[in-house]
């Protein structure tokens, strides 16, 4: 507001509480009842009329204040749409009925919306709408974080901590994965680390969320927070709910819970437990790898989802299902009992058609029960979404039968633990009208005898429509106007409406309320008694309904963590039918799962790209095998071979693979054997940052560095044309030195595709490196790519073949030719040099000064840490560059 504008003096009383409202929220947008309508002013009004498209209109004459304005009963749809852009919206309300304001109506705001903490009927089913709060303490080389995240539509809410040198990046690994809509942090809290700037990394991911929303300090000191949890969930200590010792990740959650107060978000009943969890109870992945793999969205926004492992996946019955599906595959088991049993459930499930189908009819009418539940403890539930929930309810008994068939452990646990809730859905159908109104002030939500005054009060208002239906047939024939009519307005209530041309035919005893263009409005003594009589019953029986509709919503909400968890279990048994039903439609099998450094596949297929060429009738896709093995080798598989080959997805398949195995899923291979992995990393491809301006070969070096710095010997290392993104020679030498280090330091089983031919000698230094190449046939017309894969390294890049399939003009492609002999003319000798010199392999890419080749053949190349070489190679740079 400016300074002029906001002048007190000249402000109306009405304009003095809007700006009050604007100060006490700043940062959102005010919607100001007045009347019918919600009113923006100001600046607000100038954002609004632009994202909204709204006409954009003057509160004053001297056009001073800019205003537009959303009618009430459509608000809905526009708060919605603020929402979504990223905006927060404070409601101001009017807190008294105008019509009995005897001054100015008082107003106050009522709730702030904001896009994580309003509920948005468009999300879409699998999607979780997450809230998160995160707090940052100790000293830069060994910080504490706290997370917590709440999706205030199904109630979930968790907490997790980490610790250490590398803190701070996990958080932000878990927020890239998690990808909350709003992040809720401390003002100067994370001191140095600059949320909203350009450049760093950490921006660049906290950049991605919409809405960042800071609030004081104190807010997220554990004296303040911790408590504020303790009193919601009504417990003494933290400890029963696996927060003990967890200091941080509960103050995250107290200040996301004062910050739901703050913005009056009432009824959390249902969110009635705080878990916390353990990143590393899962198999590990960071955001670059979910976002590579197309985990559960396409790599570049815009493109179809189709290219998913989540839209390959998706077989799942229930919203609930296809949540927890999106969640496992963002957290795959990590522990071989986990994971055994879900595969032993699957095993039985997908050989038994009948069970499978009973239990799949059985979820088929059932409804987002969290979702339900999240908006009768919002209180924007009506009538026929509580009806909606006896719906789903009332297919629980059936889901419990089916499940009760099958045998194992797992279905058996189920089976026992699912609560049908049958009480639940009884308490409902006999409070709820069987086919009730969409609102509760239209009337008839509450079943008929329930309640023996509203019976009494619905008869007495039936009766006197019926009067008045009488009223009107007497009334036509003693004035003979065939007309007229008895009619009801809210303003009005009811009267006698006659045309213009009939007023003259009007009997003495009416008495006129209304004259309109074309018609005349009459009243009587005797309307009036009815109207009175109506009206109250009316009346009443609204308060009847209103009270046994409010006991009902207060009785479910204190059954709110039943229906959670009966929620919960319906969950795990569509995820574990939807991978039964999958492996028994798509042949796929069942993997063996153990622990050791052991990964092989026998004619494996990559699950998305096989299902597309199906579906696009584009060919089939030739199967694959793998063989690696941590412990006893090979660790690492260089795989060359020419462009469209299918290098990247043999190494994305492979990853794939171990994800669904770790799932829990069956998967598209002959055979697998998986030793369990603890962590996926994948250096593929472009990454967001570099839409973002910051270079590919830094992006891809960073990448590569947090590769080399944290991967284990249980670590599964995916590397697609590692070093291509700099100077030929820079780049080989870079792919060199790390593939060196994953072999002989990580020990990690690793894929590493490439164009740099020269690494396939490596094969010869290191014991557990594997060459393949990805084979294709030459012929007469071009070459064919077989998309196989078998041992031993590719003869030639074939990229000149390549560009000639892509239409490159032949003086082009015969000019490439002439220069390609030229170049390995000179290269074959060198690289003669080189094999028969091992030690100095690096002679043969180019001619080294000398005291570079004396540098380099004096180093103790296993002693050098990531970042040595890395300053080593920078200094040579220089070193070659300056000469
Ligand atoms: N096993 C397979 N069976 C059938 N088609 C395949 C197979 N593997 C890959 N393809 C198809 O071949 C094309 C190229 O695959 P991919 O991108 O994996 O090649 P690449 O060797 O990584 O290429 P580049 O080196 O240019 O990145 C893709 O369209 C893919 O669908």
């Amino acid at each position: 507001m400016s300074k002029e504008t906001a002048n007190e003096t000249t402000l109306t009383p009405a304009m003095r509480q809007y700006r009050a409202a604007k100060d006490a929220h700043p940062d959102a947008l005010v919607f100001f009842r007045m009347g019918d309508f919600y009113e923006l002013f100001y600046e607000d009004a100038v954002l609004a009329s632009k994202e909204l498209q709204l006409a954009l209109t003057a509160r004053d004459k001297a056009k001073s204040v800019p205003m537009c304005g959303v009618p009430y009963h459509a608000a809905e749809t526009y708060l919605q749409r603020l929402l979504r852009k990223g905006y927060r919206v404070a409601i101001c309300e009017q807190m008294e009925d105008p019509k009995l304001a005897k001054t100015l109506v008082h107003r106050g705001v009522t709730r702030v919306l904001t896009p994580g903490t309003a509920l948005d009927p468009s999300l879409s089913a699998e999607q979780s709408n997450y809230l998160a709060s995160i707090c940052v303490t100790g000293s830069a080389t060994h910080q504490h974080c706290g997370l917590a995240l709440l999706d205030l539509s199904t109630g979930e809410f968790r907490a997790t901590e980490f610790s250490g040198e590398h803190a701070w990046t996990m958080l932000l690994d878990e927020i890239g994965r998690v990808r909350p809509v709003e992040l809720l942090y401390g003002k100067g809290l994370l001191g140095g680390v600059d949320l909203v700037g350009e450049e760093s990394d950490e921006s660049t991911m906290l950049n991605s969320i919409r809405t960042k929303t800071s609030v004081d300090e104190w807010v997220f000191t554990t004296n303040y927070a911790v408590p504020l949890v303790q009193h919601h969930f009504r417990v003494h200590s933290l400890d029963g709910m696996g927060l003990g010792g967890h200091e941080l990740a509960a103050t995250a959650a107290g200040a996301l819970l004062h910050y739901m107060r703050e913005t009056k978000q009432g009824g959390l009943e249902h969110v009635d437990g705080l878990r916390f969890y353990e990143r590393s109870s899962c198999l590990e992945l960071d955001a670059v790898s979910v976002r590579n793999l197309e985990l559960v969205e396409p790599l570049f926004s815009g493109e179809s989802v189709q290219t998913t492992l989540f839209y390959t996946l998706d077989a799942c019955s229930t919203p609930m299902g296809k949540r927890l599906l999106r969640a496992s595959l963002l957290r795959p088991a990590s522990e071989l009992a986990e994971i055994e049993a879900r595969l032993e459930a699957v095993a039985e499930a997908a050989t038994n058609l009948r069970h499978r189908e009973e239990l799949r009819r059985a979820m088929d009418g059932i409804l987002d029960m969290e979702r339900l539940l999240s908006r009768v403890a919002l209180d924007s539930a009506g009538p026929r979404e509580v009806m909606a929930l006896a719906g789903t309810l009332k297919c629980l008994p059936d889901l419990a039968q089916a499940t009760k068939q099958l045998q194992v452990t797992r279905w058996r646990d189920l089976a026992a633990s699912l609560d049908p809730l049958q009480d639940i859905h009884e308490m409902i159908v006999g409070a709820i009208a069987e086919e009730p109104p969409a609102s509760l002030s239209d009337g008839g939500a509450i079943r008929p005898g329930v309640d023996a005054e509203l019976d009494e009060l619905r008869e007495l208002s039936r009766s006197g429509r019926q009067a008045l239906a009488a009223i009107e047939e007497r009334e036509r024939q003693r004035t003979g106007i065939t007309s007229l009519k008895v009619r009801f307005n809210n303003v009005f209530g009811y009267y006698i409406e006659v045309t213009k041309s009939n007023a003259k035919a009007v009997p003495a005893d009416y008495e006129r309320k209304q004259t309109l263009v074309n018609a005349e409005r009459f009243t009587t003594p005797e309307l009036k008694e009815y109207e009175t009589k109506i009206l109250t019953a009316q009346e009443r029986s609204g308060e009847i309904e209103r009270r046994i509709f409010a006991e009902l919503r207060r009785q479910l909400l204190a059954s709110a963590a039943r229906v959670r968890e009966t929620a919960r279990r319906v969950a795990e048994i569509d995820l574990l039918s939807c991978f039964a039903h999958l492996a028994a439609l798509r042949g796929w099998t069942r993997p063996a799962v153990e622990v050791s450094g052991v990964l092989e596949f026998v004619n494996a297929r990559h699950p998305v790209v096989e299902r597309r060429m199906e579906e696009s009738g584009s060919g089939r896709f030739i199967p694959n095998s793998v063989h690696l093995d941590a412990d006893s080798g090979p660790s690492v598989l260089l795989i060359t071979g020419p462009n469209m080959g299918g290098k990247s997805t043999y190494l994305r398949q492979t990853a794939l693979l171990v994800i669904m195995a770790q799932m829990g899923c069956f998967v598209p291979a002959e055979q697998m054997r998986l030793g369990l992995v603890d962590r996926i990393y994948t250096r593929i491809g472009a990454s967001d940052n570099v839409a973002r301006g910051r270079s590919t070969f830094m992006v891809e070096m960073t990448e590569t560095a947090a590769i080399l710095n944290t991967a284990t010997a249980r670590s599964l290392v995916l590397l697609d044309e590692m070093g291509r993104g700099t100077a030929t020679y820079d780049g080989l030498s870079l792919a060199w030195a790390t593939v060196e280090y994953l072999h002989n330091h990580v020990g990690a089983r690793t894929l590493f595709a490439t164009h740099y031919h020269e690494l396939t000698l490596l094969s010869e230094k290191l014991d557990h490196l594997k060459n393949l190449r990805v084979t294709v046939k030459e012929t007469a017309g071009g070459i064919v790519f077989l998309h196989t894969v078998e041992s031993g390294p590719a003869s030639k890049s074939y990229g000149i073949e390549v560009a000639r399939l892509a239409g490159l003009p032949s003086g082009v492609i015969s000019r490439a030719r002439e220069v390609l002999k030229l170049h390995e003319r000179a290269e074959s000798q060198q690289v003669r040099e080189a094999a028969s010199a091992p030690q100095l392999q690096m002679t043969m890419f180019t001619p080294l000064s000398q005291t570079i080749v004396d540098r380099l053949s004096e180093l103790d190349v296993d002693g050098l840490t990531p970042r040595d070489a890395l300053n080593l190679l920078a200094d040579l740079q220089k070193e070659i560059k300056g000469a």
